[in-house]
């Protein structure tokens, strides 16, 4: 055992009858690190988690979380990890404070009901039946309860889906407050302002495979390509524009978008051509490929080769 890694995945693989969910990853999570998996529909997250969460056994590959096997010694595990569960064991007629009052009961070293409440700001609403309360406030009861047994270790699968993004923030906040706490986070997110907000690392996946890894700042630094963006018109546009060298040209969501390793010479032309044209080129934008970038590449690559 490695007692340096909270988290400690090595050549894992899960089938599902003939479908390979996860074909072979690896990679470790450090005690009080944030390490988020991304992913496209389908890539592996949910099943990866299973997996660590002790709830699906590997077909091969090997699997410690805090040291233990997650499947075969779940119960020696599951008192420092916790889970969230999406909203699925709520009665909307009991509040929120016998809710989490119930939950007590059978979560051992529970934190009080004051002190979970007060540590998601749901103290307001302690009377108020979880039947009432808003999305985004039972969203943060849900978070209450798998923080509930303060947990070493803390399993999110997507944690802010439908959140507005005021709530979404807040429950940045609350899971910042947790870590620096000492808590180790492992979550799923589609969301990459999330990761790039929590996580010290980041684990792209696609088709079951890893195809990213590293701090953020890492996995850009991999990318060399800048984008130039400009507004999509009836003179402007992929069919019009002409050739640049060594450059790819996207057009969706009314822009137009030339990736190039090399952005001068064919900014230079791109300038060049809308003089020549008396064009005005709205919404001219030069940048470095930021994450959300990262993943749109990812997915385009999956696709042409699913
Ligand atoms: N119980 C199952 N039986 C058969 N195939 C499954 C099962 N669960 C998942 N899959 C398939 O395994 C692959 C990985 O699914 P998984 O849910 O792990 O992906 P994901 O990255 O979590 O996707 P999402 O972001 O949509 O939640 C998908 O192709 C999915 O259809």
């Amino acid at each position: 055992m490695n007692t340096e890694s909270v988290i400690r995945v090595a050549d894992l693989r899960v089938d599902y009858g003939a479908k390979t969910a996860v074909a072979g990853i690896g990679f470790d999570v450090r005690p009080g690190e944030v390490v988020a998996l991304l992913g496209t529909n389908g890539a592996g997250k949910t099943t990866t988690m299973d997996v660590l969460e002790g709830y699906l056994r590997p077909t091969s590959g090997s699997v410690t979380v805090l040291g233990h096997d997650p499947y075969t010694e779940r119960v020696r595990i599951a008192p420092q990890i916790g889970i969230m569960l999406q909203e699925a064991g709520f009665f909307g007629e009991l509040t929120v404070a016998e809710t989490v009052r119930a939950w007590r009961r059978f979560t051992p070293n529970a934190a009080s009901v004051q002190d979970a409440l007060h540590l998601v700001d749901l103290e307001d609403r302690a009377r108020t039946r979880v039947g009432r309360l808003s999305g985004g406030e039972r969203r943060r009861l849900d978070l209450t309860l798998s923080v509930l047994g303060r947990p070493r270790l803390l399993f999110l699968d997507e944690p802010t889906t439908g959140l507005d993004p005021e709530s979404r923030r807040e429950t940045w906040r609350f899971l910042r407050r947790m870590v620096d706490d000492g808590m180790t986070l492992l979550l799923t997110t589609h969301y990459m302002e999330e990761a790039e907000f929590l996580a010290d690392r980041v684990v792209i996946m696609d088709h079951g495979r890893i195809v990213r890894h590293g701090s953020v700042d890492e996995v850009l630094a991999q990318e060399t390509s800048t984008r130039i963006c400009v507004a999509a018109d009836a003179a402007v546009n992929a069919r019009t524009l002409p050739p640049f060298p060594d450059t790819e040209v996207r057009e969706a969501d009314g822009c137009v978008t030339l990736v190039t390793a090399d952005p001068q010479p064919v900014l230079r032309l791109l300038l060049n051509w809308a003089d020549a044209n008396t064009l005005r080129l709205r919404g001219l934008e030069v940048h470095a490929a930021s994450l959300e970038d990262v993943f749109l590449d990812v997915a385009a690559t999956g696709r042409t080769r699913a």
